[in-house]
């Protein structure tokens, strides 16, 4: 029998229904027929722009919400039926968040020790032979931050890229199988955000990390993910090997979120780089994008559309 997907969401749906000034209700299609899989030590990268869902999928994932209908599975069970408060437990210890903001995920009054020491306690995470000292140097150490220079700071001690180091060892002091990193690097400086990237993929190499990447940022997406998904009003609207989608990609909103990236080496039409009024014509693309309801169809080579 084949090894079920780390991951796998199928057909997954999630509005919000809002209620306005007026007592109307305003439904928002959040997660409209979410289908991929991903399986272990694989990355797949959600990319899109704001509001296109892809927040909603990753924390959709971490079981932090019921989804409307479909099914979400991690190693083949279903999370919805995860009924007794261990295998809740378990399931949130294989599925980590790491956010974009990384001074609002640590508690300021909290050493980076006390960060650790609990998640690695509480999850029975000291390998035998080891004390709790040495699985906290080990766990630093795995994030590339030197452990005794660190261990007993403050999050307001570090940078924004030792912070974000110290969420992505926080996830391993738990034992995470799969790392949902929501936009982990855009509060970071430009000089750090490949380093973190680079820390992302080691732990996914050497490691084999399962990690779900959401980004604005189309054009970095590559370095760390096989397959990329790009979103757009809840759908995804192309999905593929990420160099193929930043190389030339297929269907217009993705081109038109390329567009947006200096020096990408990319093949977009000439109507992408010759259109006059720019914001009109991205508009256009985006109101188009929202209106075709064709279904996700392959184009070949691992590759699929929204026609
Ligand atoms: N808790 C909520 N209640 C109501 N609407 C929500 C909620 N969370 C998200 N939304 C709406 O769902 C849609 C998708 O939001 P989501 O945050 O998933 O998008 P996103 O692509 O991650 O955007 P961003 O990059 O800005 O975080 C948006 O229209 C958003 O306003």
């Amino acid at each position: 029998m084949s090894t079920p997907a780390f991951l796998t969401l199928d057909q997954v749906h999630k509005t919000y229904t809002l209620k306005t000034m007026f007592g109307a209700a305003k439904h928002i299609h959040a997660l409209r027929d979410i289908s991929f899989s991903l399986q272990k030590g694989e990355a797949l990268a959600l990319v899109g722009e704001s509001g296109s869902g892809k927040s909603t999928c990753g924390r959709a994932v971490a079981g932090m919400f019921q989804i409307d209908s479909g099914e979400i599975r991690v190693e083949g069970k279903p999370i919805a039926t995860a009924h007794s408060s261990q295998e809740k437990r378990e399931n949130a210890r294989k599925v980590q968040m790491v956010f974009q903001d990384p001074f609002a995920s640590l508690n300021p009054t909290h050493t980076v020790r006390h960060h650790l020491e609990r998640p690695l306690k509480l999850h029975k995470r000291v390998p035998e032979g080891q004390t709790l000292e040495d699985a906290l140097f080990r766990t630093l150490a795995d994030v590339e931050l030197d452990p005794a220079a660190t261990l007993d700071k403050f999050p307001h001690e570090l940078s924004g890229g030792q912070r974000q180091r110290i969420n992505l060892a926080r996830a391993l002091a738990v034992g995470a199988e799969l790392i949902i990193a929501d936009e982990p690097t855009s509060m970071l400086d430009v000089s750090i955000r490949r380093s973190i990237l680079n820390l992302m993929k080691r732990l996914k190499e050497e490691r084999g990390i399962t990690f779900l990447y959401i980004t604005h940022d189309l054009a970095t997406a590559h370095y760390l993910t096989e397959n990329t998904a790009v979103m757009f009003g809840g759908r995804i609207v192309e999905f593929g090997p990420s160099d193929q989608i930043v190389r030339a990609p297929q269907h217009d909103y993705s081109k038109l979120l390329l567009s947006s990236v200096p020096n990408a080496r990319t093949k977009i039409d000439a109507d992408f780089e010759h259109a006059r009024d720019f914001s009109k014509f991205a508009d256009q693309v985006r109101q188009a994008t929202a209106a075709s309801a064709a279904p996700l169809a392959s184009i070949g080579e691992g590759r699929m559309m929204r026609g």
